[in-house]
């Protein structure tokens, strides 16, 4: 079996040079991909992420569930193909801020590998690849370039499991700097396994990434390598997100206002001084250490790193409980309430019950597929089912049921606050329900999480949105000059100080055609133009698949973009609140209030209607001076 290995080992070795200098050159050929031409030429990237829905649809037969969802028919989905499907390598990708114990886990299940055969790829920021170390350390089948050695070393008295395969990706983030190198690294894995015998080939491809990885760049990767189609995806498929939460820490670094930089956040990067002298003398390491590089925008803070690494996951791991005393139900409430898809494990030193519980757990229907408009449908969804405590409500989407007494109103989700009550129909004698004060007192005793949506058809007035925005509990990303200030009274104040996270689509008076993205996490908020709202292009430009998405969210199916048209189309506020306390009617409903006072009144809609079609116009009658950012 060495012998085989090592082999193999060779082969691959040879391989690997003329493939990464074919897959450079691939890479470099579709910077002008027709897709990205369209980008600049003003086209949608929203229409962009349906396109890649389509793409997807018809390459990937797993895609059936979310397919529906986006309105593709049965029809465009090629029937399932078991045979192929059996020899696909699922491939798991561990995410986690840096020290939450990816590693850790990643030992564990090779430890407990259940007969399968686990291939890794680690990838870490510095120049020296610790974690690949840690686990080349147990294996005698590993496969380097500069470790060749090791695989005919008998001598290694090693107390661990190996992984099947292992290869590195250090001095750079696999998910930006690194991107090309993770599926060259992926391609040399199946090589090796291809040259094994039946019995030995690969059953699992984990990727270990960095802790500065963002999850949701690590999942453009992979969508583009099926939109571009490249065969090595009809080998192995992108199937479980995982992300390792540090709970001990998850709370202060989500408040937290510091940069994920090294000149800031040094500790986070560094294991210990002098690791930090020696890598600072590096040239090469300036080019990670980049914060622009290593965050999707010069202003990323870590924040908006551990929000999108837990809300763009298929399984969350709430990994170092043993550190904390009993508070493990409110990161649970925390992180449930930004990721409500995601499975959500408890656990000591990654220690899972079951390699199930992370390996393959997708079966090809997670988050892996999901666009960032399909993460937003999940929020709102999630949102507008929320328990509703509102004994007038007639929403069905809602959640009625009382007797759970589960999250509604005054009680917590942790259920540290089981005896606050302020439903009115109430008739728990062991609830307290003083519900007036209750809603009126500080927020902060309401410590169970809540969300909602907030929805308009109206643009937001630039100015006023502006002050409200900032209100929000954050340093970066608006623009800090003084606003167009709105009355608050301070129960409002406070409300929005108690926001987490706020995210989806805006729609602000300066432009009748941008879709905007507001995308508020912790301290950090960024605007971003998703492209054109589809209404603004004639229907027969839409992807004819997604036709059925597309006007599901009109105000009106049969809207048209004539100049006496009262119906808008697509454009919409549409943004979901996440935060303590956001469960209280009262608070969602100042926040509301706030918010309807942003939207343009009756004569400046009027002045909107009559400028809607000049775009210059709109801009120079309602200035904004909230910075937008295209997203990609
Ligand atoms: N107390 C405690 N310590 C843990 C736990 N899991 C991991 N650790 C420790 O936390 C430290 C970091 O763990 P790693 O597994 O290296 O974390 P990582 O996410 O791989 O770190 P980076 O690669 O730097 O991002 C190590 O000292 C681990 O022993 C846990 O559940 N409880």
């Amino acid at each position: 079996m060495k012998v085989n290995l090592a082999v193999s080992c060779l082969v691959a070795m040879l391989h690997r040079h003329v493939f990464r200098r074919c897959f450079a050159w691939t890479c470099a050929s579709q910077v002008q991909m027709p897709w990205q031409r369209t980008i600049h030429h003003g086209q949608t990237s929203l229409c962009l992420a349906l396109k890649r829905q389509v793409s997807w649809a018809n390459q990937l037969t797993s895609m059936t569930r979310k397919a529906s969802r986006l309105g593709f028919s049965s029809e465009t989905i090629h029937p399932s193909e078991n045979e192929s499907e059996a020899s696909i390598i699922p491939i798991t990708v561990l995410s986690g801020f840096l020290g939450s114990g990816k590693t850790t886990l990643l030992q564990h299940m090779l430890n407990n590998n259940e007969g399968l055969k686990i291939a890794v790829i680690v990838n870490d920021v510095a120049s020296v690849n610790i974690d690949s170390k840690l686990l080349r350390g147990q294996s005698t089948a590993v496969y380097s370039d500069n470790n060749l050695d090791l695989l005919e070393d008998d001598s290694n008295d090693f107390s661990y499991a190996a992984p099947a395969g292992i290869v590195e990706l250090q001095n750079g983030c696999a998910c930006c700097s690194l991107s090309g190198e993770l599926l060259t690294s992926v391609s040399e894995l199946l090589t090796l396994s291809d040259m094994r015998h039946d019995d030995e080939k690969f059953d699992h491809i984990v990727v270990e990434m960095s802790g500065v990885a963002e999850p949701r760049s690590v999942r453009n990767i992979f969508q583009e390598a099926i939109m571009y189609d490249m065969p090595l995806m009809e080998r192995v498929r992108l199937d479980t997100l995982v992300t390792v939460v540090d709970c001990s820490t998850y709370f202060d670094y989500i408040k937290s206002s510091r940069a994920a930089n090294t000149e800031e956040s040094p500790e986070l990067f560094y294991r210990d001084r002098d690791e930090r002298d020696q890598e600072k003398g590096k040239a090469e390491l300036a080019f990670w250490m980049e914060p622009s590089l290593m965050l999707s925008d010069a202003e990323g803070g870590v924040c908006d790193l551990l929000v999108e690494q837990t809300e763009v996951a298929d399984v969350i791991l709430l990994n170092k409980i043993d550190l904390l005393d009993g508070k493990t139900k409110e990161v649970k409430e925390i992180v449930t309430a930004l990721n409500p898809r995601a499975k959500v494990l408890a656990t000591s030193f990654g220690q899972i019950d079951r390699l199930g519980e992370i390996l393959a757990f997708s079966k090809g229907n997670g988050v892996a597929i999901d666009g960032v408009v399909d993460d937003h449908k999940d929020f709102v969804k999630a949102a507008d089912t929320e328990d509703c405590s509102d004994p007038r409500c007639t929403n069905p989407l809602h959640n009625h049921d009382h007797s759970s007494h589960s999250h509604h109103d005054g009680h917590s989700r942790s259920g540290d606050l089981s005896s606050d009550c302020n439903h009115p129909t109430c008739d728990d004698h062991s609830h307290s329900h003083s519900h007036e004060s209750k809603d009126t007192q500080s927020t902060a005793t309401h410590a169970g999480i809540g969300s909602f949506v907030y929805r308009a058809r109206r643009p937001f007035h630039p100015a006023r949105i502006l002050s409200v925005i900032q209100k929000l509990p954050i340093v970066r990303g608006a623009p800090s000059e003084e606003a167009h200030e709105i009355e608050m009274s301070e129960i409002t104040t406070n409300a929005f100080q108690q926001v987490l996270r706020s995210k989806g689509f805006a729609w602000t008076a300066d432009s009748n055609v941008k879709a905007l993205y507001w995308s508020h996490a912790g301290t950090s908020f960024e605007m971003q133009c998703l492209g054109r709202w589809w209404s603004t292009l004639p229907r027969n430009q839409w992807p004819k698949e997604a036709t059925e998405a597309i006007i599901s969210d009109f105000d009106d199916a049969n809207h048209e973009e004539s100049s006496t048209s009262t119906t808008v189309g697509d454009r919409r506020q549409e943004i979901v609140f996440i935060g303590p306390g956001l469960a209280s009617q009262t608070m969602q409903k100042s926040i509301k209030a706030t918010l309807d006072s942003c939207l343009l009144d009756g004569d400046e809609w009027d002045l909107f209607c009559s400028k809607r079609t000049d775009e210059s116009s709109l801009a120079s009658c309602f200035e904004n001076r909230i910075r937008t950012r295209m997203l990609t």
